[in-house]
């Protein structure tokens, strides 16, 4: 493979909707865009999922930026690549910042596979032609809104219903959730807004049969998770924890948790993502595709990731429609009968529009060997 330019694009698209979480709320939002062209014209695409402020986790857009610009790109042009399975150690110098890593080493995959002439759910070692999917809703105004928009969700076949909770917005909302629909597939995500403090609080849900309860404790934190977790019948997922197949390991051992959920961006990218899928599937530990409001692009390597047979719980990836009013891909990621059919044309399997993507950038760089 031989990387002619990279080019960085920062975009800002606005959301349906504000999506709220316990740590913030998202609206209008700013991301990057990594297209990796080759010597005869192709083009591979990434994005990365750093949001505009650091709450989610350290990174940032801007910071993911500068990454790119001044240390990761750089360590592209010094050797011969013959596998996007290398670039992962490439970067291994560089520490942390796996957002800025997975953005690029996604593009390279996704130019990998359009050089093979092959779907990436395939070259990554996929096994399936669809996916179940579920979908993650936001903190709502109240109690009736959140109903309706499960409500909603349900009507439109999505397999698994995740609601945010934290402290104030948790027993009372489950229970009215509970009540409406008794047989959904239904989970919670905390986004760490607990402590070991509220150990009896978060036990009392065990009676509403989550299928987990997410990151309910410190972003950083496996010791506490693995103490809560003694505690729960319901099984902890840990999202915000996990960067990379020794921290599945670890957390796995500690018994911080039973379920992982693997998002591309949080771990530094697909090839690491496949690492802790291998070793979670071979410790009988169920992972599944995490989100984080991603565009089209983004989504399609979602999507690509959940074909591997380890991804046996549904994700959030749901359809283009629930984010954008237009996505920057053709055609959208649509769901039918909660399930997206995996794209068979090379690479990511969409085509990236051009016209959409350049309407919604703010300013773009092109970064070329050499130079
Ligand atoms: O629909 C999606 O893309 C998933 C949205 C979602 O649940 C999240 C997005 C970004 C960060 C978090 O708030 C949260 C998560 O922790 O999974
Ligand atoms: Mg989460």
């Amino acid at each position: 493979m031989k990387i002619h330019s990279i080019i960085l694009r920062m975009l800002t698209m606005r959301m349906k909707s504000p999506f709220t979480t316990s740590f913030g709320t998202e609206w209008n939002k700013q991301f990057i865009l990594v297209e990796a062209r080759d010597e005869d014209g192709r083009s591979g695409w990434g994005e990365a999922v750093a949001m505009a402020e650091p709450l989610y986790n350290e990174e940032t857009v801007d910071t993911v930026w500068i990454l790119l610009k001044k240390h990761l790109l750089p360590l592209l042009w010094q050797r011969e690549l013959n596998h996007p399975r290398e670039v992962a150690g490439w970067f291994t110098p560089i520490r942390r910042n796996y957002m800025a890593k997975a953005a690029v080493e996604g593009a390279i995959w996704d130019l990998f596979a359009k050089e093979q002439g092959i779907p990436l759910y395939r070259a990554l070692g996929g096994n399936k032609n669809a996916i179940d999917v579920g979908i993650s809703i936001g903190i709502q105004k109240n109690q009736e809104e959140l109903l309706a928009v499960i409500e909603k969700y349900c009507n439109e076949g999505y397999k698994r219903i995740k609601i945010k909770i934290m402290p104030g917005w948790d027993t009372e909302i489950i229970a009215a959730v509970r009540c409406r629909f008794p047989d959904i597939l239904l989970m919670a995500d905390a986004n760490s807004a607990y402590t070991l403090e509220d150990i009896n609080r978060l036990a009392a849900l065990d009676r509403y049969q989550l299928m987990m309860l997410e990151q309910p404790l410190a972003h950083d934190d496996m010791i506490d998770h693995a103490q809560l977790q003694q505690q729960l019948r319901t099984p902890v997922c840990l999202d915000e924890s996990i960067h990379s197949v020794e921290d599945a390991r670890k957390a796995i051992e500690l018994g911080s948790c039973r379920i992982i959920n693997i998002k591309v961006g949080r771990v530094g990218g697909l090839t690491e993502a496949c690492r802790i899928h291998d070793f979670c599937r071979s410790h009988n530990v169920p992972v599944w595709c995490g989100g984080m409001l991603e565009s089209g692009i983004g989504r399609a390597h979602n999507i690509a990731i959940t074909t591997l047979p380890g991804f046996t719980l549904p994700g959030d990836t749901a359809a283009s429609s629930r984010y954008w009013e237009q996505d920057l891909i053709l055609p959208e990621v649509t769901v039918e009968q909660g399930r997206v059919q995996v794209p068979e044309e090379p690479g990511i399997g969409y085509e990236p529009c051009r016209e959409r993507i350049d309407y919604h950038t703010l300013y773009s760089e092109t970064f070329r060997n050499g130079e």
